[in-house]
């Protein structure tokens, strides 16, 4: 089965051997169901995912480990990660189907507490879809709030992952490890489908701040438009080899050659996106599609980091972190933004960005399960190291898409 469009042949190699390895039962699975993608988070426990035996009272985990912390079971195991596209649905529903998800549904302990046939659901899709999990599948989605998912999941991610977060500059990147206690307050900015800056001040205290429509889904909906072309990536594939200055007029172009050095400017700074089109009689033919994707890339990720400065500033908030799909670790897009935070904050802000940055939504879903006993443990690992150095990478930089995390759960739910 084609479990989604192939993006590269990298990620799709490791979701087919990722999805290999999972000979058992999955579980705790966690969706978030967005304007474009549908992403995945399921459990699956070490060696197998068997189920284990109702009403367990050892003082064992279920993998056969003693368990220190307390009755309880504790399971130990790894976070994996999928996604497909929304107007895709069905693969999504026959994936789950042929994992049988719906006869583990969320959770396959046998503990009273949890109903295998509710999963918990974030992003607007979950209201969307309702019924079609309902209908061929037997799941109801337990609708769980897009703002507070994705928070819980970036203060997951930044709390326990190790290798999660870095900055990106000069074609380098840098991993940060971010101090616990030093986490807040930050600024999130999500850019999916459209974007949602929202200011963390605490584990459950934060306040949506802002958001733009022009986002994502501008970028890859105007970009199919304007270049014809077939996927997102290979939208970012040509963007790469474009040369934005063909089309953006620049401070030069107006400037006859020289800076404007008074307010700042460079004689090669964009002055107008887009805006050399106006001139000459050419049509959009006459454009390399190349050189269209890099000035409409430039003009979003410019745009969004702009308004992102903006609203730490209004906060004085000095770490702005970077997550959502169009993302992708694409090293251009990184570096437009952390430019443009360096630039209108003067070296006051920072931009961070995250290798998990797509599944910040439904990490936060999957985290819920707290709520029905499912407790969180210790420090978490990213399956495999981070790249070393993104700019000797790929164009289109699946970062995310190679780190299941290494977890340990504790099922409290469990009857003892
Ligand atoms: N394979 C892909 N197919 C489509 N879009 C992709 C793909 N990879 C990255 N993207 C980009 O990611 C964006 C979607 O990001 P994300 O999944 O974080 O948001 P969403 O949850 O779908 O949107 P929203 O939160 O606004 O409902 C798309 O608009 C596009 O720019
Ligand atoms: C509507 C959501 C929250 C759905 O994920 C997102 O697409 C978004 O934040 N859009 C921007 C809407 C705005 O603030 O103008």
């Amino acid at each position: 089965m084609q479990i989604m469009e192939k993006d590269g042949v990298v990620k799709a190699q490791f979701e087919e051997n990722e999805l290999k390895k999972l000979t058992g039962e999955v579980s705790h699975v966690a969706l978030d169901i967005g304007g474009s993608l549908i992403k995945m988070v399921f459990f699956c426990r070490d060696n197998n995912c068997s189920g284990h035996e109702h009403g367990n009272k050892s003082s064992k985990d279920t993998n056969g480990l003693t368990n220190g912390y307390s009755e309880y079971p504790v399971l130990k195991g790894k976070l994996h990660f999928l996604k497909f596209e929304t107007k895709r649905i069905n693969e999504c529903v026959e994936f789950m189907s042929s994992k049988q998800f719906q006869s583990n549904g969320g959770c396959f302990c046998k503990a009273p507490a949890c109903d295998k046939n509710i999963i918990k659901a974030t992003g607007g899709g979950a209201f969307r879809f309702a019924d079609l999990f309902k209908e061929k599948l037997g799941i109801t989605l337990d609708k769980v709030d897009e703002m507070d998912s994705l928070v819980a999941g970036v203060n997951f991610l930044l709390k326990g992952v190790t290798g999660e977060a870095f900055t990106y500059m000069d074609g380098k990147n840098e991993y940060v490890q971010i101090d616990q206690n030093d986490l807040y307050p930050y600024l999130l900015v999500n850019i999916g489908s459209g974007v949602s800056m929202i200011k963390v001040d605490g584990d459950d205290k934060f306040e949506r701040v802002s958001g733009t429509s022009v986002g994502g889904g501008t970028f890859w909906g105007l970009g199919k438009l304007l270049t014809k072309c077939k996927s997102f990536d290979e939208l970012l594939e040509l963007s790469h080899s474009g040369n934005n200055r063909v089309i953006d007029m620049l401070v030069g172009d107006i400037y006859g050659g020289t800076d404007y050095s008074k307010i700042g400017l460079t004689s090669t700074a964009i002055a107008s996106s887009f805006g050399k089109a106006v001139s000459g009689n050419k049509e959009l033919e006459d454009y390399r599609p190349e050189d269209v994707a890099r000035s409409l890339l430039r003009m979003i990720s410019n745009n969004i980091a702009q308004i992102a400065y903006l609203n730490a500033l209004r906060f004085g908030l000095k770490r702005i972190i970077f997550g959502g799909f169009f993302i992708r670790g694409h090293a251009y897009t990184m570096d437009t933004i952390s430019v443009g935070v360096d630039f209108w904050s003067k070296g006051e802000a920072k931009a961070l960005f995250l290798r998990h940055e797509g599944y910040l939504g439904a990490l936060g879903a999957f985290m819920s399960y707290k709520k029905d006993g499912l407790t969180d443990l210790i420090t978490h690992h990213s399956a495999s190291e981070p790249p070393k150095n993104l700019s000797n990478c790929s164009t289109v930089q699946d970062l995310n898409e190679n780190g299941s995390i290494e977890c340990t759960f504790q099922l409290s739910n469990w009857p003892v």
